[in-house]
């Protein structure tokens, strides 16, 4: 007889035995990527500069270059003049100088300038090196580059930078009902793949979608073995729970093993942790909202954490409008929307149901509650991670 009932494995049990098995199955490869097509990488080594950005002390200003002690004590009243300058452009070296006046403040008088005021050592200069100094770290392995990462990696000398490759990575969805456009009762529309690819091509991931398999196990089993050779992880999509069409735990046990059928997590309960001929095959959960929390708080969190892997991503502290209730036993993820109220960030509780995406699509971002947690108290400041 079939099995209908789950245990749940811990939270952070289910995350160990995904980081393992990502440590164990799959291996990045790194590759040298220009500066201008780095966006969304992450970086294999420490980089170190090359330069000093900016090479020399230079004008901030178009004006005079002066040395600043010839000024001091000249007031509009009693002005001082200086024989000793050079003109500069905005950039220009002012070797031998070490102040700008830029060309409205002095008044010319044949080959001297009249200054009215005091200017102090470095005024209006952008001294050498005072952006980057040279052999000091730009950006540091793991790090995801952002874009003023990149423009700081050029200033330092890089016009390219190695970055590791990301994963092929196949989504196979799973149910005869998905289609691309509804044109008759029982069909829903495929949007999943969506989520997917947005959420993994942000990191860099290689994705490949493929079309709905049906709940048929033969089918999906032979589906699932074609794609193995060709990619470093494969998510099946839906059939993730213990309906009797299913059966997403029975192929990947028909060609390896199960190793965690039922986390903690609300939304995600369901989500399956597998590995086929050493490859991690992940089962899951077919609600859009489950399938998003189980991507970002088990696949990458893991992920990330195997690989030293720093994603930068965001959060910020608000204020829980309301008391919010969740269940003993599980970690939840709570959708909420940010307003800021009075000067200050107050956290709106939305939707819970796992099949709403109007509530994700609302949503600023989500606040954890761990497992042991059953209630936060209105007013509590919670931290919020940004989707
Ligand atoms: N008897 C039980 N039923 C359910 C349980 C349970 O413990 N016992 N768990 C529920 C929970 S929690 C979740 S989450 C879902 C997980 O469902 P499955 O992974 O088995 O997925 P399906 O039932 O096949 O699909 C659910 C729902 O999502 C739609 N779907 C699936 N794939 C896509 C896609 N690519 N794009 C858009 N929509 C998709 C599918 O049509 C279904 O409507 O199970 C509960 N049930
Ligand atoms: O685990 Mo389901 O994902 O709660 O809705």
């Amino acid at each position: 007889m079939k099995d209908y009932h789950f245990s749940a494995t811990l939270p952070q049990d289910a995350r160990d035995i995904m980081e393992k098995i990502l440590k164990e199955c799959v291996s990045l490869k790194t590759e040298m990527v220009s500066i201008y097509n780095s966006q969304g990488r992450f970086v294999a080594k420490d980089h170190l500069s090359i330069n000093t950005s900016p090479p020399a002390s230079v004008a901030a200003m178009d004006g005079y270059a002066i040395e600043a002690e010839q000024t001091f004590d000249a007031t509009d009243t009693s002005p001082k003049t200086i024989e000793n300058f050079k003109v500069v452009q905005t950039g220009e070296s002012i070797q031998g100088f070490n102040a700008v006046v830029p060309f409205e403040e002095a008044q010319i008088e044949g080959r001297r300038i009249r200054i009215f005021q005091s200017y102090y050592p470095g005024q209006n200069v952008r001294s050498k090196g005072e952006d980057v100094q040279k052999d000091q770290i730009l950006v540091r392995k793991g790090d995801f580059l952002t874009l003023f990462d990149r423009v700081y990696l050029k200033a330092g000398g890089y016009l390219e930078v190695e970055v590791y490759r990301m994963p092929k990575v196949a989504f196979l969805p799973t149910g005869e009902e998905l289609v691309d456009i509804v044109e008759k009762e029982g069909q829903l529309v495929e949007f999943n793949s969506i989520i997917f690819s947005d959420i993994l091509q942000r990191y860099g991931f290689e994705v490949s979608i493929f079309k709905p398999v049906e709940n048929n196990l033969e089918k999906l089993t032979e589906k699932i073995k074609e794609l193995l050779p060709s990619f470093d992880i494969i998510f099946v999509n839906a059939g993730s729970s213990k309906g009797d069409r299913d059966l997403t735990a029975d192929a990947i046990s028909a060609l390896g093993q199960v190793l965690v059928h039922g986390i903690a997590i609300k939304p995600g309960k369901p989500t399956i942790i597998g590995k086929v001929e050493n490859k991690p095959v992940i089962g899951l959960p077919g609600f859009p909202v489950s399938m998003f929390f189980v991507l970002k708080e088990v696949f990458l969190r893991s992920f990330f954490k195997a690989f030293g892997l720093n994603p930068k991503e965001k959060s910020v502290f608000a204020i829980l409008e309301r008391r919010l209730s969740s269940d003993i036993g599980s970690e939840e993820y709570v959708r909420v929307s940010i307003e800021n109220t009075d000067g200050r960030n107050v956290a709106k509780v939305l939707k819970r149901g796992a099949s709403v995406i109007s509530s994700l699509k609302r949503a600023d971002g989500y606040i954890t509650v761990p497992v042991n947690v059953d209630m936060l108290e209105a007013g509590s400041i919670v931290e919020v991670k940004l989707i």
